[in-house]
């Protein structure tokens, strides 16, 4: 069997808050195309561990690697750059601007286009084809001409990670993707995560645990800061420490 082709790793990352240690000794590897979950109890450290990796939080101790390359002291704008984007880091979700504008801004941020030239209708015009793709790529054709803020919670975050794709990234962060969603938009988001999986690789940090088990390749449970266990939803969820650790914090 060949060594498993790891895209993000990150090697004893440590945050401490003034005395207080939220994230303690992380070992983590996300192998490339899969998809990779970060469960734990509330206050496990997910959310710090994940503004890490982004680097919106600057790491007390520890390394992270992006395609074998060190990218601990990079800023989270180059590590867009790179093909790491978290989902809510463009979530330019423009309210009263219809799904194409707003996906079609996004095109362009990621072409570094001034204001005044995504004014010019022309160039408007040639970002269309694209935004076009990314829209059906997300299941919003229909209500491609809509108003942003008039659709549904769960129309709205797909229209969010279109403009995330439309950055391209080779790595998607999802900040819990699931949260105060209706079971129907939980069906239609999960479905739409597999499919933007087929050719990227996804990190999520999520609460619904059904919703975990159903995508997931692989997860990583934190509990106290520190990795409680690691490896398929079968194994993780019958390991008796994240059983403890759940209950523990009153999860059941
Ligand atoms: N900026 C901060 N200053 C001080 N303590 C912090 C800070 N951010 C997080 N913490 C603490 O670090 C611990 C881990 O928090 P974190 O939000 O990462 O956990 P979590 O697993 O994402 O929790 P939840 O599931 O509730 O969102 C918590 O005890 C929290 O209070």
């Amino acid at each position: 069997m060949s060594a498993p082709d790891i895209i993000l790793s990150a090697r004893q990352l440590t945050k401490r808050f003034s005395g207080f240690t939220a994230v303690n000794g992380v070992d983590l590897d996300v192998e490339r195309g899969t998809i990779h979950a970060l469960i734990g109890p509330n206050g496990a450290g997910k959310t710090t561990c994940f503004n890490l990796l982004t680097k919106f939080l600057q790491p007390s101790a520890g390394t992270i690697k992006f395609n074998g390359r060190d990218i601990t002291s990079m800023a989270p704008a180059a590590i867009a750059r790179l093909g790491v984007v978290r989902s809510f880091q463009i979530s330019a979700v423009f309210p009263r601007m219809s799904v194409l504008e707003n996906v079609r801004i996004a095109l362009q941020r990621r072409r570094g286009d001034s204001f005044d030239f995504w004014r010019n209708q022309k160039v408007l015009n040639d970002y269309d084809a694209e935004a076009r793709e990314r829209i059906e790529e997300v299941g919003l054709t229909e209500f491609i001409s809509e108003t942003a803020g008039e659709l549904s919670y769960g129309r709205k975050r797909a229209l969010e990670i279109a403009t995330t794709l439309a950055l391209e990234p080779e790595m998607l962060l999802l900040d819990e993707p699931m949260a105060g969603m209706a079971q129907e938009d939980v069906s239609r988001i999960s479905a739409l995560i597999r499919r933007i999986a087929a050719k990227r690789t996804i990190l999520m940090v999520e609460h619904n645990l059904s919703v975990v088990a159903d995508l997931s390749d692989r997860i990583t449970v934190l509990a106290r800061g520190e990795v409680l266990a690691e490896g398929p939803y079968e194994t993780v969820s019958k390991d008796p420490r994240v059983v403890e650790a759940y209950i523990g914090a009153g999860h059941g």
